[in-house]
């Protein structure tokens, strides 16, 4: 018999459905991965195996009595950022030490209503700032993927990066993320996994940590698309606790995998490009273009003349809100408190000690374009950009595409504590590249992967779509999914 955690949430679907296994036996089979890999990957910072078997048995009960939700008996990872009651949230900051809150976050709440049941939460950037999983207090994550002939390790990309990591190795069937900028693609490019970053309000962002409110947007990490499907469907709603999330039906995106994309237009953007990009990024896009081209889309190639100004804009507007919404965050009623000789010595030796170096970064970043005198010539502008970058989406699709096709990613992973990187913040800025001007126009964009490099490390390719069509990246994602393949690491931990 397979691996149980070898298998994808349809299978295990399956199998539970048919009593071939149960639920109990499907989360052990996770907690006994768990125990062994984590020491190694580090993908999770608390794991919760009592209330995952109580989940789980709760969840047999259900099957037993002919009641199973959608994904009743699946065992997931929550990403930090996600609070749930009760256990461990801290949006891997020092400042949120031993913060459980009394409250569950609607997506969360979402997937345990459909059966769901929770492993443990996840490691990820502070916050979710950061390219690498490297910016966590509980330290860097590593991405189940080495370069062939190498035991070197590598970041699984961030902010997600423990979610990515996690789902690579089968340390869950699936996870929860959240993208901002990239941090569910970027990631998911990096591990071979697939990430959706649904539409600007298609999840309630209630009870998930804010880091920047016009961007967060929650999806899952899954090992294929017909599992991303599934579990977006569990995690999207609308919620009266969230005036941003949108009062739409959500769709059984299942039903979009397998279908047709004949006669579709694909756009290609010319100017997702960069200088220094490998041609092996070049390649796969050529590929992917092939594959859809052979499935029977047509492929024309579009402008999207503003994109040169996502990355600067994106870096602005999101430290501005960044900088506002952990203001918050200051000693006096949860979390870290260190004590000063008054309340505002305090407020400044706990922010002081509370939070990280990248972090502290973007708090000064956002307080600075925001303040008097700048908030024109910054702030002010760069939300005009914004509008400008949605404008070209806008004008594509009103010219008939209904996808476009970019890299996720300008490269593959790359390696802990890169010296280049570390030394240089914009260099990890330009990981995102291609994904914050998804996140400014508050579109829907998947990241699927398409290939290896020569290095043999995953490569993924990105769809966007228009907002609150998922479906159409869902199908057309699944007929890159068919001419690719599936990529799962070599086990190394
Ligand atoms: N949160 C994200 O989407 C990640 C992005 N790299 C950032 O640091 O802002």
């Amino acid at each position: 018999m397979t691996e149980l955690t070898s298998l994808t949430i349809a299978e295990a679907r399956t199998k539970l459905a048919g009593k071939e296994i149960t639920a109990v036996e499907l989360t052990d089979a996770y907690i006994a991965a768990i125990d062994s890999a984590n020491e190694a990957i580090n993908a999770y910072i608390a794991v919760t195996p009592d209330k995952a078997r109580e989940m789980a048995k709760a969840s047999d009960a259900r099957i037993a009595a002919g009641k199973a939700g959608a994904l009743e008996g699946i065992p997931l990872g929550i990403k930090d950022l996600f609070g749930t009651e009760g256990v461990h949230t801290q949006a891997c900051s020092h400042i949120l030490d031993g913060f459980a809150p009394r409250y569950e976050s609607t997506v969360t709440q979402n997937l345990w209503n459909d059966g769901a049941v929770m492993l443990g939460k996840l490691n990820m950037d502070e916050f979710a700032m950061g390219s690498s999983n490297e910016t966590s207090y509980y330290g860097a994550v590593k991405n189940p993927w080495r370069a062939k002939g190498s035991n070197l390790d590598l970041v699984p990309g961030g902010s997600s990066g423990g979610s990515a990591a996690a789902v690579a190795a089968h340390l869950c069937a699936g996870a929860t993320a959240t993208d901002t900028g990239g941090s569910i693609r970027q990631p998911a490019a990096f591990t071979g996994t697939v990430g959706i970053k649904p539409t600007y309000g298609r999840c309630s962002r209630w009870g998930v940590v804010a880091f920047a409110s016009s961007l967060d947007q929650a999806g899952p990490i899954a090992r294929d698309v017909r599992d991303a499907a599934i579990l977006l469907k569990s995690m999207a709603s609308v919620d009266a606790k969230d005036t941003t999330s949108v009062d739409l039906p959500v769709p059984n995106y299942e039903a979009s995998i397998g279908q047709s994309i004949k006669g579709m237009k694909i756009g290609i953007p010319r100017e997702y490009r960069v200088e220094g990009m490998p041609e092996e990024i070049e390649a796969l896009w050529q590929q992917g273009i092939a594959w859809l081209k052979d499935a029977g889309a047509e492929i024309v190639d579009i402008t999207l003349p503003h994109t040169k100004y996502a990355l600067p804009a994106y870096y602005i507007v999101a430290p501005a809100e960044a900088s506002s919404n952990l203001a918050r965050y200051d000693g006096v009623r949860y979390g870290l408190r260190v004590d000063g000789k008054d309340i505002v010595d305090m407020y400044e030796k706990t922010r002081a000690a509370g939070f990280g170096q990248e972090v502290k970064r973007r708090i000064m970043i956002g307080t600075y374009v925001l303040s008097a005198g700048y908030y024109d010539a910054y702030y002010l502008r760069a939300q005009k950009v914004r509008t400008l970058i949605k404008r070209d989406f806008e004008l594509a699709f009103h010219a008939g595409v209904d996808a476009i096709l970019t890299p996720a990613t300008p490269s593959s992973a790359f390696g802990i504590a890169d010296e280049d990187l570390a030394s240089d913040p914009v260099k990890m800025y330009l990981n995102d590249i291609f994904t914050v001007t998804v996140n400014m126009a508050g579109l829907p964009g998947i990241a699927v992967p398409g290939g290896v490099d020569h290095k043999g490390l995953p490569l993924g390719l990105q769809l966007i779509g228009k907002p609150f069509e998922e479906e159409t990246l869902f199908k057309t994602a699944h007929v890159i999914e068919q001419a690719a393949g599936r990529f799962t690491p070599t086990k190394w931990w």
